[in-house]
């Protein structure tokens, strides 16, 4: 966790030719040579004259560029925002300023010049860092080597315009048009993220923003240059191609670093945003259109302004975020957890000299909101660990040290890399680290604590009030009860009930996927991974145990005598006092967890029938809603009516080996490279990489993930447009509605694509964003049928895949599908509007809101899968 104010730049352009020809005198300077000296202190002088009979403005900036400096300078006063992004940490570069003061210039460049503004050059050392890590196979943030090192970044292009969020791209795309041909205006969300830490707050992002998966800096200038022209531009008394909107540009990106016993989940995202500039109000703005874009514009900007106060008084407590679109869309970058920086432009003439000082002002407040700033990764369980056994190992040097292991006087030992460690502020030459053990423990028991919750809803849900109390008088009873459940819910252990501990999505180790049975095997297997993680917990259990019995019975004195010894014995009980804490909460949470359990198992076991047979709950998609709760999992529990099938998939690969088609030709227009289909470019891993994939998900995705191991085609092939058949499920009524129509859509299709088990031939999918575009035909033994899909997304906490039916929508199926490849179960299927009817009206309506697609979620924390299977209309 770091602590950093805003970081301001002042940018002053030349002179423009009116200016000039005005004889408009020059009022700002940078520099010193200005009568007078600027303010001590550090930063760089600026001086701005007012003009007659008033005072002269000296002020310091960090940066600040005079009109003979590049465009270079403003990126190099950023560029540490941008390449952090690529270590997990979100960042926000705004360009505020007057109209025609150089905003667009600085932030985008112009055809003129290629595009080449701040923006360009964050994306290029955005991608050349990541680049760079993943040729090298580490983080430079960390210096840590992993065995591999994958991304993927989405793009977005939005502007603000007249309070109205209108999606940059959609045109590209061919998307209805309102009256303005601007768009459909498009809502901000908030998603709260599953397994957030108590009282984090949740993540804006705009709903149905289309968003492109980008691999190069070409590619993401090609949406800028489509983007641009969709930009409101019109012609001011001060410039003459002034935006009329703010335009944000903002780039998802997610790293995955895996080694051999963790893998780490890096999300971040760079939001880089070009403002309109204010104006003032003038006759001149005569039409009706002018005088509204004029007001809204000068609104947001002050509501900007009035959130920087706001963020600087210690005293307010209302941020008026919702205050304005601009400040509500940038409120993770001004008062959250993003690494944020302002190019303030300034012209240079003294009849600008009342908005260059208003300029000033606000560069002044912004440079005073402090922002605590965080990387977003998610490790798994074995990372957590491995951290918690290098913090005892460190703990255990320092006693050895300080309590005469080594002897005194010597100074304490560094860090151990890749030991993050907790230690109260303050503690000099320990060098007060950041996060560590105790910070992983309470994010877990944050973790589980949510997963509780759910499984609370669940409960409530069925109605169950079973006595807990009895379950954990019989031990047997109970680890019964929580096998059946475990295998129910296609949990790891669910053979041998022992210890649902440690059952984390996290917790997984890449398996491979064949066709056929093996789920329980596997879980067996799984549970051994679970309880070798468990004998490992108990080994850091007692090497933390071993440790704080050394604190008992020695007292820590440092042998030289000094206070450093006292000091360190302080820390070391505090972090032990911390890490206390922390487990009693784990141990309590995971007790309240085992009981839950329990109680679901025992309805489970209630039921009766076979595990196959027995019909699993529909879930509803937390990532297209407002905001994820467990009212969410009550209402998907209560949709009792729609149960999914249990259908047994096998998974294979029927395309062959990925050829990389041609590269968008050189000076194609950007609008006929978004139209065409996914491009492939070959990957230097292997697989090839799609570009620029628009995520409809009807559209055929041929591009195939890094890592794949494809081992045959599917003796003969399978149909192109396969069409799902389905049969109405017995003992149902003759089935619902879906499942007519789908009967009826494909009679007599099934006979002819029905492909035996005995062809199913295994594939290896990585478990991860690496197996994005494999194409694969999942089997359902009840209808004999191989379903072609692709693989969109992967979501790493519930550790499933969604997969697209490349049916071109015929199946009348929102494709969509959560599956969990590796137990072979449908998890999640998406709910049709006809079939809506056990949802709440709250949910219909947040869902028409979304123009009845999926949310497209730009936080980058926020469930990637969201983004992958987004904005398209099914
Ligand atoms: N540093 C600079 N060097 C050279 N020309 C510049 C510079 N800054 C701005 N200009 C020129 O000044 C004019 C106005 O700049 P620009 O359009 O970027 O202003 P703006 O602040 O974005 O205005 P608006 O808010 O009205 O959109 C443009 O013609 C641009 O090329």
């Amino acid at each position: 966790m770091v602590r950093s104010s805003i970081s301001v730049c002042i940018r002053v352009r030349p002179p423009s030719a009116l200016e000039a020809s005005r004889s408009d005198p020059v009022s700002v300077h940078t520099g010193s040579s200005i009568n007078g000296a600027p303010p001590p202190g550090s930063g760089e002088p600026l001086t701005l004259e007012m003009g007659e009979g008033r005072k002269t403005l000296r002020c310091r900036y960090s940066t600040v560029l005079g009109p003979a400096d590049g465009t270079d300078r403003a990126y190099a006063s950023v560029s540490s925002i941008a390449v952090g992004v690529a270590g997990g940490v979100n960042g926000c570069v705004f360009a505020y300023g007057q109209t025609g003061a150089g905003k667009t210039h600085t932030m985008l460049g112009d055809e003129r010049n290629g595009y080449d503004g701040v923006t360009g050059r964050c994306v290029d050392g955005l991608f050349s860092e990541l680049n760079q890590m993943a040729e090298t196979r580490s983080d430079s943030a960390t210096s840590q080597s992993y065995s591999s090192v994958s991304y993927s970044v989405h793009c977005s292009f939005l502007q603000i315009y007249n309070e109205k969020l209108l999606d940059l791209l959609a045109s590209a795309r061919g998307h209805a048009q309102d009256v303005d041909g601007r768009g459909q205006p498009l809502a901000i969300r908030e998603n709260k993220r599953p397994g957030a830490k108590p009282g984090a707050k949740a993540e804006v992002f705009v709903s149905g923003l289309s968003e492109y998966r980008v691999t190069s800096k070409s590619d993401v200038m090609a949406l800028i240059q489509a983007g641009t022209q969709a930009r409101v531009v019109r012609g001011t008394e001060l410039n003459d191609v002034s935006s009329r909107s703010h335009a944000v540009l903002q780039l998802a990106v997610e790293v995955e670093c895996v080694s051999e016993d963790f893998r780490v989940l890096k999300r971040a995202k760079l939001s880089l945003v070009d403002l309109a500039g204010s104006e003032k109000m003038s006759s001149k703005a005569t039409t009706k259109n002018h005088t509204k874009e004029l007001t809204s514009i000068n609104t947001s900007l002050s509501t900007l302004g009035n959130v920087m106060s706001a963020l600087t008084d210690s005293k307010r407590t209302h941020v008026p975020y919702r205050d304005s679109k601009l400040t509500r869309l940038l409120q993770d970058s001004l008062g959250g957890n993003t690494s944020t920086a302002v190019i303030c432009c300034v012209a240079p003439c003294q009849s600008a000299a009342e908005e260059t000082a208003s300029t000033l002002k606000f560069a002044d407040r912004a440079r005073q909101v402090v922002l605590t700033v965080t990387t977003n990764e998610v490790v798994d369980d074995k990372v957590l660990l491995a951290r918690a056994q290098s913090e005892i190992a460190r703990l255990r040097m320092l006693l050895k040290m300080y309590m005469g292991g080594q002897g005194g006087g010597g100074s304490p030992p560094p860090m151990v890399a890749g030991s993050p460690t907790k230690m109260p502020a303050g503690s000099g030459a320990m060098g007060g680290g950041e996060t560590g053990t105790v910070e992983d423990l309470v994010q877990e028991n944050a973790r589980l604590a949510d997963q509780n919750r759910l499984l609370k809803a669940a409960l409530r849900n069925a109605g169950i009030r079973g006595n807990i109390e009895d379950l954990q008088n019989n031990p047997k009873a109970n680890a019964a009860a929580e096998g059946a459940f475990r295998r129910k819910k296609g949990l790891p252990g669910g053979a041998a009930a022992q210890d649902m501990h440690n059952n984390s999505v996290y917790s997984q180790p890449p398996t491979n996927n064949h066709a056929g049975g093996g789920s329980h095997r596997k879980a067996a297997k799984q549970q051994r991974a679970d309880m070798s993680i468990n004998s490992e917990s108990e080994t850091e259990g007692s090497d933390l145990a071993a440790l704080r019995r050394d604190l008992g019975k020695k007292k820590v004195k440092h042998k030289g005598g000094g206070n450093v010894g006292k000091r360190l014995g302080k820390e070391l009980a505090l972090v032990e006092e911390e890490h206390e804490a922390a487990e009693a909460e784990r141990e309590r949470i995971r007790k309240e967890r085992a009981e839950l359990e329990a109680q679901l198992a025992a309805m489970g076991e209630g039921e009766g029938g076979e595990e196959e047979d027995r019909p699993e709950v529909e879930q509803s998609n937390d990532y297209e809603d407002e905001e994820f709760d467990a009212d969410d999992e009550e209402v998907a529990a209560s949709t009792g009516g729609k149960k999914t099938e249990q259908v047994v998939l096998g998974v294979v690969d029927f395309s062959s080996p990925a050829k990389p088609k041609k590269s968008p030709a050189k000076g194609a227009s950007p609008n006929a490279l978004l139209r065409q289909s996914p491009v492939t470019v070959p990957g230097d891993g292997g697989g090839g990489r799609e570009v620029l994939k628009e995520k409809s998900p009807n559209r055929d995705n041929r591009g195939r993930g890094a890592g794949m191991n494809v081992t045959a085609p599917l003796p003969g092939g399978l149909p192109g447009a396969a069409v799902k058949p389905r049969k109405p499920r017995k003992g149902r009524g003759g089935g619902n509605n879906r499942t007519k129509k789908m009967m009826s859509a494909t009679s007599g299709a099934a006979a002819t694509a029905s492909t035996q088990s005995a062809d199913v031939l295994p594939v290896t999918l990585m478990y991860s964003m690496a197996d994005l575009g494999a194409r694969i035909a999942i089997y359902s033994f009840r209808y004999d049928f191989h379903y072609p899909s692709t693989i969109v997304g992967f979501d790493h906490r519930r550790n499933m895949h969604c997969v697209l039916y490349d049916d071109g929508g015929e199946s009348g199926v929102n494709g969509r599908q959560w599956y969990d490849l590796r137990t072979k179960k449908i998890k999640r299927v998406e709910v049709e509007p006809d079939v809506e009817g056990g949802r709440s009206g709250k949910k219909k309506k947040k869902k028409a809101a979304a123009g009845g697609g999926a949310a497209g979620g730009v936080g980058a924390g926020g469930g990637g899968m969201a983004r992958e299977s987004a904005t398209a209309p099914v």
